[in-house]
């Protein structure tokens, strides 16, 4: 099964997942330059009535899922022409001392990388389906930095050690993503496509130009999550969970204000 490590990690995903070596992958590098484009509108987050359900750790990061059964929690505006469901949020994260974020800006790498994953239930019945289509997702990327205390990452780390090991799964009800959103909102935005495996190259990325700031000691609680599993007899602590950045094939980043 794929993974992070050198027998199964992202050099060797083209084997199983072809589309690896496709014209739209992700992450990629942000450079210095981006072209401006004023006709791009705010991205709007509209996450009042989200409902997460559960955290759960499925062995390649440690994922808090919501109900998706409506349009309680959608994003709209930007570079999207419909809004698009909030299904689930993600971390991606280095070892001790050393960066994990995927994408990066002018060549640099940030501490972790929060992916809120969104999906066109205007046009598509389901996740899987609109997973498969090039205007299927929306992921909203958002750097983590060091520094002080975030004031309410806490919530979620606190609940990492509860998901230790792979395939578990606890309740985390309440939580809404808007305490973990940087105070302004300018982005970037290309398409691309999901960072992990099946590699589906069906995402619009927005990436926030500003980053949030959590401490080591938060960060490290990240690694305190497992990749294996609770019968497994080798723990593999979770980290450096982050495919690097992809060749870039022609493609235009747009820049928000
Ligand atoms: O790291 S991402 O590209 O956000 C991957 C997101 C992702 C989300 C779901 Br839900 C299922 C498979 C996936 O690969
Ligand atoms: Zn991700």
């Amino acid at each position: 099964h794929w993974g992070y490590s050198k027998e199964n990690g992202p050099d060797v995903w083209h084997k199983n997942y072809p589309v690896a070596l496709g014209s739209r992958q992700s992450p990629i590098d942000i450079p210095r330059q981006v072209s401006h484009d004023p006709s791009l509108g705010p991205i709007v987050l509209d996450y009042d009535h989200c409902t997460s359900i559960n955290i759960s750790n499925n062995g390649h990061s440690v994922v808090v899922n919501f109900d998706d059964t409506d349009d309680r929690s959608v994003i709209h505006g930007g570079p999207l022409e419909n809004p698009y469901r909030l299904k689930q949020f993600h971390f991606h994260w280095g070892g001790k001392g050393c960066d994990g974020s995927e994408h990066t800006v002018a060549g640099n790498s940030y501490a972790s990388e929060l992916h809120l994953v969104h999906w066109n239930a205007v046009k598509y019945q389901s996740f899987d389906q609109a997973a498969t289509a090039p205007d299927g997702l929306a992921v909203v990327g958002i750097f983590l930095e060091t520094g002080d205390d975030h004031r309410w990452l806490h919530t979620i780390t606190d609940a990492m050690y509860m998901v230790k090991y792979k395939g578990s799964v606890t309740d985390f009800k309440g939580f809404n993503p808007k305490c973990l959103l940087p105070s302004n909102l300018h982005f970037w935005t290309y398409l691309g496509s999901l960072t992990t495996p099946p590699l589906h190259e069906s995402v619009t990325w927005i990436l926030l130009k500003e980053p949030i700031v959590v401490s080591e000691k938060q960060l490290g609680k990240f690694r305190l999550v497992l990749f294996t599993g609770e019968e497994e007899d080798q723990r593999l602590r979770m980290e450096n969970n982050f495919r690097t950045p992809q060749p870039l094939k022609g493609r235009r980043i747009r820049s928000s204000n």
